[in-house]
């Protein structure tokens, strides 16, 4: 029988899911039989989500379309299943020697493997439609094969696009009728404009740079392409990108509730809930269609994690050590701002043994955080990048220690918490991160570090509709037993003076100064952290003020026992060389931002 809390634990799910999926079926959408049945048995989904509902109907009409919608509610489908819907209308069949009829562009390699093998489920009643996927790091010449022999729904990284585009010859698109966008504004951000823009060229489906949109008979724009644009998170450079490449788009998911400004667009306007449906028609230009306020999942619980710089490294461990030991199956990921970060802390948090009594002998010690420990980032190679996101993705309970390579789209299954213990920077990514947990209302938690120096992020958060409840930190400290006892916890005491803070910072600190190779990764680490801390941009750089920081305690939260003078000669030795590479290759500031942040 179920207890009262299990049943209304159910109550509460139902009430969330209810508020995720739709009343009506997929055939109801308009899509084939065959692929509703498809969705159904062979992919659970029985019923369209709201945001499928209220845009698939509008992408199989055929106009062009930009989606907004929380994290997690299924945009994926939202344009592969219409594409596949008209793909196997197609009459007579196509063939692979007709090329390439629709084309995904997407950030990452991650995100591009996970589309890519949701399309495979997909094509598998549609032999003749066939996937595949191009992007950096894959063989180029194993690619040009497959192009050759032809890809009707093409999955790509946008480098490696232009690549092929420019270079492969037999790459066959000239029955293209769909470019789809995924993450739009993330593809922007990550320094790819200028490459969507050579692609749009190349591909003919660019308007005119004017801002005005283009009539579509004219010679550069083909009158059957459809162009889509998706994100849970819209700003001005999803706005330009669909100034060049949405012709009289239609608008699906933007909330009444938020305090976007009405876009003064051309754009029809399709709001989210069912029940706010709205269809608008506005001026001229897509103008302005930034969001201010985004969308969360009702069951995410969002927390901070107030604490000074020298006890961040105790309280994460902690902290990680209390959410497994509260349930045995816990998927974890945790947010670094730089690759070094994510090495460091994959390696020592692998191999730290612990013990409560430190004269303890080695043999005695257990792992302080007991789980598989996963690492992604950009730095890695290709193949452990691979095995390593499939390895977490597999695990019923781990922990991924990653950069915001991992941020965005990624969709792994049973991912209960994440800790943010580098900040974000744009809420916007703020958003993204969070969105790997609590997806189509499953449960998830999410917390952010923040220093005492930093707490002016959570106003910024404010402003977008985030609000932070405090984590309780002091209560898990005094949770942990020393020596067999637990501490007297109705004593107050500061978090630098507890017994447990001071123990566990000291044999972390014993322990990486007897591991010659950990010590050096900290020390990287500590350089690239800095150097990252430096990279805030606009207002953020008033909040993370590289002024405030104290090194010394920089240096201790990374383990590191020496003078902050030491660490911080060999910082100005980075800093230099830097400096140096940098007017040698004299890359474009974007660049150069995003190789101090090297996700
Ligand atoms: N109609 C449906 N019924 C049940 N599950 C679904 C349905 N549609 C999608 N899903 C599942 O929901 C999860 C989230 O889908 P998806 O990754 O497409 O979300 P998203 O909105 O693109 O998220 P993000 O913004 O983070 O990229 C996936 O596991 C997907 O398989």
């Amino acid at each position: 029988m179920k207890s009262k809390t299990e049943e209304k634990d159910g109550d509460r799910s139902k009430d969330v899911k209810s508020g995720i999926f739709a009343s009506c079926s997929f055939s109801d959408l308009g899509l084939h039989a065959n692929l509703c049945q498809h969705l159904q048995e062979r992919m659970g989904f029985e019923v369209p989500t709201q945001i499928q509902a209220q845009a698939i109907p509008v992408v199989i009409s055929g106009r062009h379309v930009l989606v907004n919608a929380a994290t997690g509610t299924g945009k994926t489908i939202v344009y592969l299943a219409p594409i596949v819907h008209l793909l196997q209308m197609y009459e007579p069949r196509i063939e692979r020697s007709d090329g390439t009829f629709a084309l995904v562009l997407v950030p990452t390699r991650e995100l591009c493997m996970q589309v890519y093998e949701i399309l495979q489920k997909l094509v598998h009643r549609f032999h003749w439609i066939v996937p595949g996927y191009i992007m950096g790091g894959e063989n180029r010449s194993k690619e040009k094969a497959r192009l050759r022999k032809g890809i009707s729904i093409l999955i790509a990284t946008p480098g490696r696009l232009l690549d092929h585009l420019k270079n492969t010859s037999s790459f066959v698109h000239e029955k293209l009728r769909w470019i789809v966008f995924d993450e739009a504004d993330r593809i922007l951000e990550l320094g790819f404009g200028k490459a969507i823009e050579e692609i749009l060229d190349i591909l003919g489906s660019r308007q005119n740079s004017s801002g005005t949109r283009e009539n579509t008979a004219t010679k550069t724009f083909n009158a059957k392409r459809q162009n889509l644009l998706l994100s849970a998170t819209l700003n001005e450079k999803v706005n330009q990108l669909a100034n060049i490449s949405l012709d009289n788009p239609i608008m699906v998911g933007l909330d009444k509730k938020s305090n976007s400004q009405p876009p003064k667009s051309s754009v029809k306007k399709i709001a989210f809930s069912e029940s706010d449906e709205e269809v608008s028609e506005h001026a001229d230009t897509l103008g302005n269609v930034a969001i201010e306020s985004y969308n969360f999942p009702t069951q995410l619980i969002q927390q901070c994690v107030k604490v000074s710089c020298g006890l961040r490294l105790v309280a994460l461990l902690s902290i990680l050590r209390s959410l497994l030991e509260r349930l045995s199956s816990q998927k974890i990921v945790v947010f670094l701002s730089t690759c070094d970060a994510v090495d460091f802390h994959y390696s020592l948090i692998s191999d730290f043994r612990w013990s409560a009594n430190l004269q303890a002998p080695e043999d005695r010690k257990r792992k302080f955080v007991d789980c598989k420990v996963f690492r992604l980032h950009g730095n890695m190679q290709h193949e452990d990048r691979k095995t390593s996101f499939q390895g977490f993705n597999s695990e019923k309970s781990a922990l991924l220690l990653c950069t915001d390579v991992a941020a965005r789209g990624l969709d792994i299954p049973k991912v209960r918490c994440i800790i943010q213990y580098d900040s974000p920077g744009e809420a916007s990514e703020y958003v993204h991160r969070v969105g790997r947990t609590a997806r189509l209302g499953e449960k998830g938690e999410a917390l952010l570090f923040l220093q005492p120096v930093e707490v002016d992020y959570m106003h910024d958060l404010q402003k977008h509709g985030v609000s932070l409840k405090e984590y309780p930190l002091q209560k898990v400290l005094d949770s942990f037993p020393l020596l067999g006892q637990k501490h007297n916890n109705k004593k107050f005491i500061a978090l630098e003076m507890h017994p447990w803070v001071l123990s566990l910072q000291k044999s972390v600190e014993n322990f990486i100064s007897s591991e010659p190779k950990l010590k050096k990764l900290a020390k990287d680490a500590f350089c690239s952290w800095v150097r990252a801390y430096t990279a805030h941009r606009g207002d953020l750089k008033k909040i993370f003020m590289v002024k405030k920081l104290h090194l010394g305690h920089v240096a201790k939260s990374f383990g590191l026992k020496d003078q902050p003078s030491l660490v911080g000669r060999s910082f100005k030795t980075q800093e230099k060389k830097r400096k140096r590479d940098m007017r040698q290759h004299k890359p474009s500031k974007k660049k150069a931002r995003l190789s101090v942040k090297g996700t």
